[in-house]
C-alpha cells in the first residue's frame, strides 16, 4: 500500500512551508449559447467563490462528485482557464497584474499532471523529446542528460528515453508524464485524477513516487482523486466540493465528517475504507445535483439534505470554523456543533 503523511499532518492554521499559491473568491463562470442583448441565454456556475491556498510540501486535495468544479479549479491554476472574478497569487504576486516575466516564472513553477498521460502526448515523439519538450516550449537550453536524469527521478530506466509511448504501460507512462512536469523544476503540480486511468494494482506506486518526490523537492500538491482512502492518507489538508462551493475543508474532514454533504459522499464508500470515525449509516441522497446553470438559492445543497430547513433556503451558510479546531464547514446545522 501507498505510504501514509497522517502522522505529519499539522494545523492548517499552523502550515508548516511557505505559502506558494492562495486562491480568493475563485469564480470561473462559461457562458452557453449566443449572446442576446448583451445576456447569455444560461451560465454554468462551474466554480463559484473558491478559497485555500497551498503551501511548500503539502497536499491539499479536492473532493466532490462528478461535475462539481474540480478540473475547473485546478486548470485555472496553470492558466488553461480564465477566471472570471477571484484573484489566484502566486507567492504573493497577483496573477491579473503580473508582468510578462512573472508570467513566465508562474508557468514554469506550476505544472499539471493528467489522468490519461497517454492523451497529453503526441503517440510519434520520443520519450526524450516528450520529456523536453516544457524546456523548448520555455526556450531554457536543454542539458545533454536532462530526460535521464528525469527519468531516474521518477523510477524508469534512462534508456527508455529513446523510446515511443506505445512501448510503456499506463503506469509507466504516468511516471513519464510526471517527468515531463518536473522538467521546469516546479514548485506547484496539480495532479487532475494521476491514478485514476490506471490498474488498482499501479495506484499505489504512483501515489508512492508523488510522495517520495513531495518529500524530496518539497512539492505543494494540488490532488483531485476519487478514492477516499488515497486522499486521506495523503492530504494535509482536504476541501469538499459541491456545486462550485467549497462546503467543508480541514485536515480530517474524510474522517470525522461535519457536513451532510460529507457524510453523504463518504457513507457510499465501504466502511473498511473510511475509518473508525466516519459516519456508519447509509445516506441515501435524494434527487440528482441541480444544475450548476442554476444553482438552488441559499445552501446549494439543501434541496437534497435531510436536515434542510426553511433557513437552508433563505441564508448561505458561509464557510466558518464552527467548532473552534480549524476545520471549515459551510452547514447552519453541522454534525459537530
Ligand atoms: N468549457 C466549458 N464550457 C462549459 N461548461 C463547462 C466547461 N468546462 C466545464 N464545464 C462545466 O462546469 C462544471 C464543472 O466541471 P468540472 O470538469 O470542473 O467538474 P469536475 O468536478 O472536475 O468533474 P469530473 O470529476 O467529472 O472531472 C460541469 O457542469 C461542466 O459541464
Amino acid at each position: 500500500m501507498f505510504h501514509s503523511t497522517q502522522q505529519d499532518v499539522m494545523d492548517p492554521a499552523e502550515p508548516v512551508g511557505e505559502e506558494l499559491l492562495r486562491i480568493e473568491g475563485l469564480k470561473i463562470h462559461f457562458p452557453l449559447g449566443r449572446r442576446r442583448h448583451g445576456q447569455y441565454a444560461e451560465t454554468v456556475y462551474a466554480v463559484d467563490g473558491v478559497d485555500f491556498a497551498l503551501h511548500k510540501g503539502q497536499t491539499v486535495s479536492l473532493v466532490g462528485e462528478s461535475g462539481c468544479g474540480k478540473s475547473t479549479v485546478a486548470r485555472s491554476l496553470v492558466g488553461l482557464v480564465r477566471p472570471t472574478a477571484g484573484s489566484i497569487r502566486y507567492k504573493g504576486m497577483d496573477l491579473r497584474t503580473a508582468s510578462r516575466s512573472q508570467m513566465r516564472m508562474l508557468r514554469r513553477e506550476v505544472q499539471i499532471v493528467f489522468q490519461d498521460p497517454f492523451a497529453s502526448v503526441n503517440p510519434r515523439m520520443r520519450v526524450r523529446d516528450i520529456i523536453e519538450e516544457p524546456l523548448r516550449v520555455q526556450g531554457l537550453p536543454r542539458d545533454r542528460y536532462v530526460a535521464e536524469e528525469l527519468l531516474e527521478m521518477v523510477g524508469l530506466q534512462p534508456v527508455y528515453a529513446n523510446r515511443f509511448p506505445h512501448e510503456f504501460s499506463g503506469g509507466q507512462m504516468q511516471r513519464i508524464g510526471i517527468a515531463r512536469a518536473l522538467a521546469l523544476k516546479p514548485r506547484v503540480l496539480v495532479l487532475d485524477e494521476p491514478i485514476s486511468a490506471l490498474d488498482v494494482s499501479i495506484q499505489a506506486q504512483i501515489i508512492n513516487l508523488l510522495m517520495d518526490l513531495q518529500d524530496e523537492l518539497g512539492l505543494a500538491y494540488l490532488l483531485i482523486a476519487h478514492d477516499v482512502a488515497v486522499v486521506r492518507a495523503v492530504s494535509h489538508r482536504v476541501l469538499v466540493m459541491y456545486l462550485g462551493r467549497i462546503v467543508e475543508a480541514g485536515p480530517e474532514v474524510l474522517s470525522d465528517p461535519g457536513h451532510p454533504y460529507t457524510q453523504a459522499l463518504l457513507s457510499a464508500i465501504p466502511s473498511a475504507e473510511v475509518g473508525s470515525r466516519g459516519s456508519r449509516k447509509e445516506i441515501i441522497l435524494e434527487g440528482d445535483v441541480p444544475s450548476p446553470t442554476d444553482p438552488p438559492s441559499g445552501c446549494r445543497f439543501r434541496t437534497r439534505c435531510w436536515k434542510a430547513a426553511d433557513v437552508c433556503a433563505e441564508e448561505e451558510p458561509g464557510l466558518l470554523d464552527r467548532t473552534g479546531h480549524g476545520a471549515l464547514n459551510a452547514c447552519h446545522f453541522p454534525a459537530h456543533e
